[in-house]
Formats: C-alpha cells, sequence, structure tokens
C-alpha cells in the first residue's frame, strides 16, 4: 500500500467517527495503523490483550484498540521536506499567565524537597492554543515523520475520548519475550548546530537517580539486568542524557506486574514515586490524562510475546477548536524556577514546530 492509499484508509476511518491509531516507530520507513471496526471504548486491566494501548497517567483511563476488532494496515513513507507554513497565533496573555502559575508551582516543588519531602518531582503544564487544527491530523503526522525520525510518532483517536498525537523520545519498556529493555532519560539543553553539549552536575545526577529507580523497580522481577553508561541523545531541537537498561524478565512476572513496577518511572513522575505523585495531583492544577501515560502495541501469541511501550512526551491532545500542549520538566534541589519554565519552553517547540508555530 502507498503512503497516500495509507492516508484516504484513515480519513474514511475518521469521517465515519470511528477509533484509529496510526503510528510509526523510531528510526523506521514504514507506518501502521489500527483501525477499529466499531466505536466501543475497550479497556484493558492486565494488558493481556492484544492491540493498541493507550493509557493515562493516573492509569484511571487504559484503553485497548483490540487486534480482533481492528484491521490492520501498513506502508513506507518516504521522508520529505514538509510544508510548515500552516500556522496561527496564539495569545500572549495566556502564555504570561501560564509562566506565573508554572513558576509558582516550581517554587513550591523546590519547597517541599527542602522539606524533605521527596527528592525529585516532576512539573508540568499544559498550553493552550487558539488553533482549530483537529482536521489537518494527517498534516501534523507528516510533519512528525518528516522532523522526528528517531521518535515513536503517533496519532491515536477515539470518539468518546479525543484525539492525541505526539512525538515521544522514551521508551517505557520493549519486551521480547523475556529480553526486556528500557532506558532512563533525563536531563535536557537546546540543541545547537556545531555545539558540544556539557552537563552539569545537576543534570547528571537527576538522569542518575532515574537509573537508580528502574534497577531498584527491575531487580526484584528479573533474572539479570544491565545499564550501559550515559550518554547523549538528540530529541528534535533538545538534547537528552540517556542510559539503555538491559533486563531478562522472570517468566511468572505479568505485564500489569512489570508496568506496576515500572510507570511512572522519576522521568515523569519522580523519587520516592508515590510521594512525588501525590505532589502531582495535588499541586499540578489540571489533569495530565494521556500526557506521561504509556502508549503502544501489545502482540502476544502461543509462539512469542512482543510488548513495545512508549512514554507519552511531547504530545497534545487536538480538539475541535484547540489545541493542547502537555510539557513539564524533572526539579531537584537546585533546580531554578525561571530555567525551569525556559525548558518547558523549549520542549514546547516539538510540537509548536509541527503546528507551524515555530
Ligand atoms: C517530562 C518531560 O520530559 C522528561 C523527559 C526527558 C527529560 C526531562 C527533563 O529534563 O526534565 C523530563 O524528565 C516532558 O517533555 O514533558
Amino acid at each position: 500500500m502507498t503512503f497516500i492509499e495509507f492516508t484516504e484508509h484513515i480519513t474514511s476511518q475518521y469521517q465515519a467517527d470511528l477509533p484509529f491509531v496510526i503510528y510509526r516507530k523510531p528510526d523506521i520507513s514504514e507506518v501502521y495503523a489500527y483501525l477499529q471496526q466499531d466505536s466501543i471504548l475497550h479497556f484493558t486491566a492486565n494488558y493481556k490483550t492484544n492491540g493498541f494501548v493507550m493509557a493515562s497517567f493516573d492509569l484511571t483511563e487504559s484503553y485497548i484498540i483490540p487486534k480482533t476488532a481492528s484491521k490492520q494496515i501498513k506502508a513506507i513513507f518516504q521522508p520529505s521536506e514538509s510544508d510548515k507554513s500552516t500556522e496561527i497565533g496564539e495569545t500572549a496573555l495566556e502564555l504570561e499567565a501560564s509562566k506565573v502559575t508554572h513558576l509558582r508551582l516550581v517554587e513550591k516543588g523546590i519547597t517541599a524537597i527542602k522539606e524533605g519531602k521527596f527528592k525529585k518531582v516532576v512539573l508540568s503544564r499544559k498550553e493552550t492554543i487558539a488553533q482549530k487544527n483537529r482536521e489537518n491530523y494527517i498534516l501534523i503526522f507528516e510533519r512528525m515523520l518528516n522532523t522526528y525520525p528517531n521518535a515513536f510518532v503517533y496519532v491515536w483517536y477515539h470518539p468518546q475520548v479525543g484525539m492525541w498525537a505526539g512525538a515521544t523520545p522514551e521508551t517505557f519498556f520493549s519486551l521480547t519475550d523475556n529480553e526486556l529493555t528500557t532506558m532512563a532519560l533525563a536531563g535536557t539543553q537546546a540543541y545547537l548546530p556545531d555545539e558540544e553539549v556539557h552537563w552539569r552536575a545537576k543534570e547528571k545526577n537527576e538522569q542518575q537517580l532515574v537509573t537508580d529507580f528502574i534497577v531498584a523497580s527491575l531487580q526484584p522481577v528479573s533474572k539479570t539486568l544491565n545499564v550501559t553508561s550515559p550518554y547523549t541523545v538528540r530529541a528534535g531541537n533538545l538534547w537528552h542524557i540517556r542510559s539503555d537498561i538491559k533486563a531478562v524478565k522472570k517468566e511468572t512476572v505479568s505485564n500489569a506486574k512489570l508496568i506496576q513496577a515500572l510507570h511512572p518511572t522519576p522521568a515523569v513522575c519522580g523519587l520516592p514515586k508515590d510521594a512525588a505523585k501525590n505532589f502531582i495531583l495535588q499541586h499540578e492544577g489540571y489533569p495530565r490524562k494521556f500526557y506521561t501515560g504509556f502508549l503502544g502495541i501489545i502482540a502476544e501469541d502461543a509462539e512469542r510475546k512482543l510488548i513495545d511501550l512508549f512514554v507519552n512526551l511531547r504530545c497534545m491532545e487536538l480538539q475541535p477548536d484547540k489545541v493542547l500542549l502537555y510539557i513539564g520538566g524533572g526539579i531537584t534541589l537546585d533546580s531554578d524556577p525561571e530555567e525551569e519554565w525556559k525548558e518547558t519552553v523549549k520542549k514546547a517547540g516539538t510540537m509548536k514546530n509541527v503546528l507551524g508555530l515555530s
């Protein structure tokens, strides 16, 4: 199937108001779709059903587009020069208001760290863009494919839930039979061509906290565990620090148990997990919904088990009359609120770029 034919199937699916997901895994040229043949909202509690999972940060919403209820199609996407001309404005006023709110939130987080409530918390905000862009979801998908070749790129739609799109640099975990791979991702700097990246102790420590958490969470459920040294990776207009983690999972550990052990990681929540999560739910002042949740594929049969899940970062909710961007950053003892604000502005650039806004 050509990419054009692929998009025609998606257009018919959307016109019929039926659920679908289109996605591309990092560094490959195939694009895939699950086209659900009914409009039922399917839930998954045990993550055993084959299909495409979309789970919210607080796990109150864990949906699946089941394989058995869907048509699956694929095509090859050839990268092209993307057209970035579609653009709309946003109100400076809203941005100012959200800056004050975010600075206060970060200050509260730093105070709580000083009081010993937790070591790290990831605090986020939502930015509203007065742009009617839901109908442009295919153009947005193409632009994300072109701009972020090493990201997991997707558009997900369910008539009862809404439409989400994103280009995330973070794997939650992949499982092939019992071999698990995951990553510890943290630290952010702007990508500037021809400039070398230097990480400060603050960012290195922040990333180490994430690695330590993942290792400690995987130890009880794994037979073997290996971690690479941290290295620098590019995610669009940003640099991050990353370590790769490989483990062999104990046979008896279920998907649900694994998810429970790892989600939410300190890359999106904090440390200790429960204290940071409570702080987020109490103080962020808006529901994260699917931002910092996870999404991806579950494909298990008698022969083999394949799971490929990604953390939902650098994403947006495409509502009929507006676009909502979700962005955050890790706060530790030495965080500076103004710098943290700037970091969220840079991260917002990942999605604004595909909307033609930066
Ligand atoms: C929470 C986000 O990014 C996470 C992933 C990489 C680096 C991060 C950081 O430097 O704070 C965050 O932990 C986001 O993009 O909204």
